[in-house]
Order: structure tokens, then sequence, then C-alpha cells
């Protein structure tokens, strides 16, 4: 067996390490293909938000947001990700967009 250290039973086999070196490469761009959906989603929250305001809607939408889960759920369950945790995701993303648009119905918010 060819491992990365000296022999101790805490050395990882080079393949090994290879092998997660490569899924870990794969990881990093997918969180940071994440992170840039969510910038791109909180660019267009930002602008319903301001658009709410200016028309004074509710920031929350419950009806919407009824839908989204469960558009959310059947794309998780054909995408074979758990629908619980899809749905879980996306109220913990809504209430971050909610609280946005509180502060910019407050108008506490800058223009962009
Ligand atoms: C973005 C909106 O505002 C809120 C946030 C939502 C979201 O982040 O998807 C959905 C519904 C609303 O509670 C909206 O009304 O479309």
């Amino acid at each position: 067996m060819t491992t990365s250290d000296n022999g101790d039973n805490g050395g990882i086999d080079q393949s090994v390490q290879a092998e997660l070196d490569r899924l870990r490469g794969s990881i990093d761009n997918i969180d940071a293909a994440v992170v840039h959906m969510l910038a791109e989603r909180f660019k267009c929250t930002q602008q319903v938000g301001h658009l709410k305001a200016a028309h004074h809607l509710p920031p929350a939408d419950p009806a919407r947001e009824s839908r989204q889960i469960t558009r959310l759920r059947e794309l998780a369950e054909s995408a074979r990700l758990d629908p619980a945790f899809a749905e879980k995701l996306l109220n913990f993303i809504i209430a971050e967009v909610i609280r946005h648009h509180e502060t910019i119905a407050d108008g506490s918010a800058p223009r962009p």
C-alpha cells in the first residue's frame, strides 16, 4: 500500500487521497456555484422588495411561498433529494428575504 506518510496508521493511501481531492474539487466548484446563484436570487428579491415597498404591498406572500414549496418538493423528489430538506432550505432563504423586505419597507435600506 502506498501511503502519504511514514507508515503509521494515520496515513492515507495515495489513491484514496487523490480521489478525495478530486471529489473535494467538485464540492468547492458546486459551493461556488451555489453562492453565485444565491447572490443572483437576492439581487432579484431585493428588487421585488423595493417594488413592494413602493406599492405598499406586504413583505411576505404566503400563497406564493406555498406554491414554491410544492414545486420545489416535486423537483427534489425527481432529483432524489430529500424533499423535507429542500423545503427547510427554501424556508430558510425566504425568511431572510422577508427580513430584507421589512428593512426596505421601514425605509432603512438604500435604493441600489
Ligand atoms: C420574493 C418575494 O417575497 C417573499 C419572498 C419569497 C422568495 O424568496 O421566494 C417568496 C414570497 C414572499 O414571501 C415575492 O413575493 O415574490
